[in-house]
């Protein structure tokens, strides 16, 4: 039987505790990339390392809901983690563009809001802008993606890159959502820990674990915090690497990269039994 890791925090043994005591009430919320599946240079290439999907589908079968919370539009999410028809996960529900897009396993119902003028407007200027910096652009559709980490000089140019793209969202009244070698432009008013909560509330659960890799994890983090007081018990799971060393301070445990997101799925799917 695979080992639990152990969390460093009392709040973190106790969330641990009450989702071995009462998995039918417990939510499992995953980031997708740097969480289940491993970073990769091109994005349309990432994939849930082989243990993650598997483990997962087992946990499925004995909590209240897993869920996918991602950056990605949800329907990229569901493509490329393979989710759609898997007949273990048929209640998943993912959770994209930083929660304003939901797509349920259980119905096949995708929502995404109407497109924001502000990424179209500056989808038109944002070639020029990048053009010299080696970076490119990841069009999501309803967001920009700009992505230096197959740039000459990754971090050289997400640094030069930061203000120029921080004053483009500004004119055009996006957000800026920086992370693992790419600032992300999107339109504001959702975040991955307003989204957590709701589905906490609306599966009514009593403990929720939450894994994440990145920055635009941190909202869902706090929101374990915050449901914590609440008296919801929640397990903030770090998926480490050295790309981002802000987590450690914001989570219960850290486990490695998703590699050890995947063992810790398989030890609980082996603790619920
Ligand atoms: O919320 P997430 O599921 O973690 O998505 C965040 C962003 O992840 C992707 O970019 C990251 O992964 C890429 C593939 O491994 C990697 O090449 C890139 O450097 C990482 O930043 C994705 O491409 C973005 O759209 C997501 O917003």
């Amino acid at each position: 039987m695979g080992s639990l890791p152990v969390p460093t925090t009392d709040a973190g043994r106790a969330g641990l505790s009450a989702l071995l005591d009462q998995p039918e009430r417990a939510l499992i919320a995953l980031d997708f990339d740097g969480t289940l599946a491993p970073i990769v240079p091109d994005p349309e290439q990432a994939r849930p390392h082989p243990a993650a999907v598997p483990a997962l589908a087992r946990v499925a079968g004995r909590v209240a809901v897993v869920a996918i919370v991602t950056g990605r539009p949800a329907e990229v999410a569901v493509r490329l983690g393979g989710f759609e028809g898997h007949p273990e996960l048929a209640g998943l529900v993912v959770l994209g563009a930083y929660g304003a897009e939901r797509w349920d396993a259980a119905t096949g119902e995708l929502s995404t809001p109407p497109p924001h003028e502000g990424v179209i407007a500056a989808r038109a200027e944002l070639p020029g802008l990048v053009a010299e910096s080696g970076a490119f652009v990841e069009d999501k559709g309803n967001a920009l993606a700009v992505h230096t980490r197959r740039a000459p000089d990754p971090a050289g140019a997400f640094a030069a890159l930061r203000e120029p793209l921080a004053a483009l969202a500004a004119r055009h009244g996006l957000a800026v959502e920086p992370g693992r070698l790419v600032i992300e432009l999107r339109p504001p008013g959702s975040d991955k820990g307003a989204a957590l909560k709701a589905l906490a509330r609306e599966t009514d659960a009593r403990a929720v674990l939450y894994g994440g890799d990145d920055l635009g994890d941190l909202a869902a983090f706090a929101a374990v915090a915050a449901l914590r007081e609440r008296g919801v018990a929640g397990l903030r799971v770090c998926s480490g690497s050295a790309e981002v060393a802000e987590l450690a301070a914001a989570t219960d445990v850290t486990v490695e990269g998703p590699e050890g997101i995947a063992d810790l799925l398989t030890a609980l799917a082996e603790r619920f039994g």
